[in-house]
């Protein structure tokens, strides 16, 4: 049930009659049931533990998976429409999984939509990894606080919610709302490539304010969470966590991010391979991974992943660096990936690597490589599709014959 994965399920299923079903094993939220979920992809890490105070890990799985007997019913209904078996495709993995994370088939529409841009600076950004400068997330945050942004855009056309948060933007946003500034972090983060990113307790602390974040947007009424981000230079330590916790070289995950030539290219690998290097096995452990590779911003997006899981709400995810977070929060919870799809395939091949992992299929490949949660906003339509179909069509059961 992890993403849109699992089509094959219904390979040979006979279109019986489809009942209503509401998984009541707990109010409201999807529970286990009688059938087995299927499992949650395995990352393949180790998790050794370390001397470090685990807040979100020590006290054992919190997720609870999506539920079998939703997915199930969703499953028997959508064989039972009035279509030939299978031809909605992958709108079929996308609505069963709507319903399994819902608890109930059909599913509610996706009515309360709500975008997060986690916004942050990487030391990187100085070694001549983007094709952009540094200055520009700055100046994005003030964009997106105006309306001006590409999300902006798809928010608007889509009906979504959208904030964006500065966790670790170097630059002075006091101009600024205080409440784009409220999760602040730090001022950007190392430059993985010669010192961590962050220190253990930094990691914590933006571990804990994602999960905030993520609270927050639960308790203000939501159907279904996107997760964006916006950072020059984040493609460096994303791709760096892809490699650390899939075991693979910098030239098989860096990718040319904001568009950068050959000779950039060429230096942004490097840098990957220097930092996976630098970090050694220390990236054995997720906390470890995070403070040497990662930053701010992106360890509270892991924070973000495992706090909606818990909470069961379900994440569209966007490109390279949410799909980064889902890798790394996947070896601290396995069961968030059930929780989380994925709107589209970015042209970083980092991202590609790691959904390929995850055993997640994307919605979409048109191309984008903008972030922002772009990407899943684009995808939005199309899920919502994949639940009204399944709400709304006839059964080829009750087709009447023509008089
Ligand atoms: O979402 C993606 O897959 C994606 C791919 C390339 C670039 N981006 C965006 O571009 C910025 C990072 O690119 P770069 O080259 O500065 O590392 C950051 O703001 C991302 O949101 C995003
Ligand atoms: C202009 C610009 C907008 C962005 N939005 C997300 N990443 C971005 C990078 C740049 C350079």
């Amino acid at each position: 049930m992890h993403g849109f994965a699992e089509n094959k399920r219904e390979a040979g299923a006979s279109p019986a009659r489809s009942r209503h079903c509401v998984d009541r094993s707990s109010p409201g939220r999807a529970r286990p049931s009688q059938t087995p979920p299927p499992r949650a992809p395995s990352t393949g890490r180790r998790n050794p533990g370390g001397p470090h105070e685990r807040p979100l890990r020590q006290a054992g799985p919190l997720i609870t998976p999506p539920s079998a007997a939703a997915y199930a019913s969703a499953r028997e209904r959508l064989a039972a429409l009035a279509k030939p078996t299978g031809a909605l495709g992958h709108l079929e993995d996308a609505a069963a999984w709507v319903a399994a994370c819902q608890g109930v088939s059909p599913p509610r529409p996706l009515d309360r939509v709500r975008l997060t841009v986690l916004a942050g600076d990487h030391g990187v950004s100085h070694a001549g990894v983007s094709a952009y400068p540094r200055e520009v997330t700055g100046a994005m945050v003030a964009a997106m606080v105006g309306g001006g942004s590409g999300a902006n855009v798809l928010a608007r056309q889509h009906g979504v919610t959208m904030q964006v948060l500065d966790v670790g933007v170097d630059a002075d946003l006091t101009g600024l709302p205080a409440e784009v500034r409220r999760h602040h972090v730090r001022r950007s983060s190392g430059a993985i490539d010669r010192e961590d990113a962050l220190s253990a307790a930094e990691v914590h602390r933006a571990l804990a304010v994602g999960a905030a974040i993520a609270s927050e947007e639960v308790a203000a009424g939501a159907d279904l969470l996107v997760l964006g981000d916006l950072g020059i230079g984040n493609t460096t330590p994303a791709a760096a966590l892809v490699a650390a916790t899939f075991g693979v070289g910098a030239d098989e995950v860096t990718g040319r991010g904001t568009g950068v030539d050959d000779a950039a290219l060429a230096r942004k690998t490097q840098v990957v391979a220097a930092a996976l290097a630098r970090a050694g096995d220390r990236t054995n452990d997720p906390y470890e991974r995070l403070a040497a590779l990662g930053s701010a911003d992106l360890a509270a997006g892991v924070g973000f992943l495992l706090g909606a899981a818990r909470a069961g709400v379900p994440v569209l995810l966007d490109g390279i660096v949410t799909v980064a977070e889902l890798a790394v929060a996947a070896d601290l919870e396995p069961g968030v990936v059930a929780w989380c799809a994925a709107g589209h395939r970015s042209t970083e091949p980092a991202q590609q690597l790691a959904l390929d992992k995850l055993g997640l299929v994307p919605l979409l490949d048109v191309g984008l490589r903008l972030g922002e949660g772009t990407g899943a906003l684009t995808a939005l339509p199309v899920l919502r599709s994949a639940v009204l179909l399944l709400r709304e069509m006839a059964l080829l059961a009750d087709l009447a014959p023509p008089a």
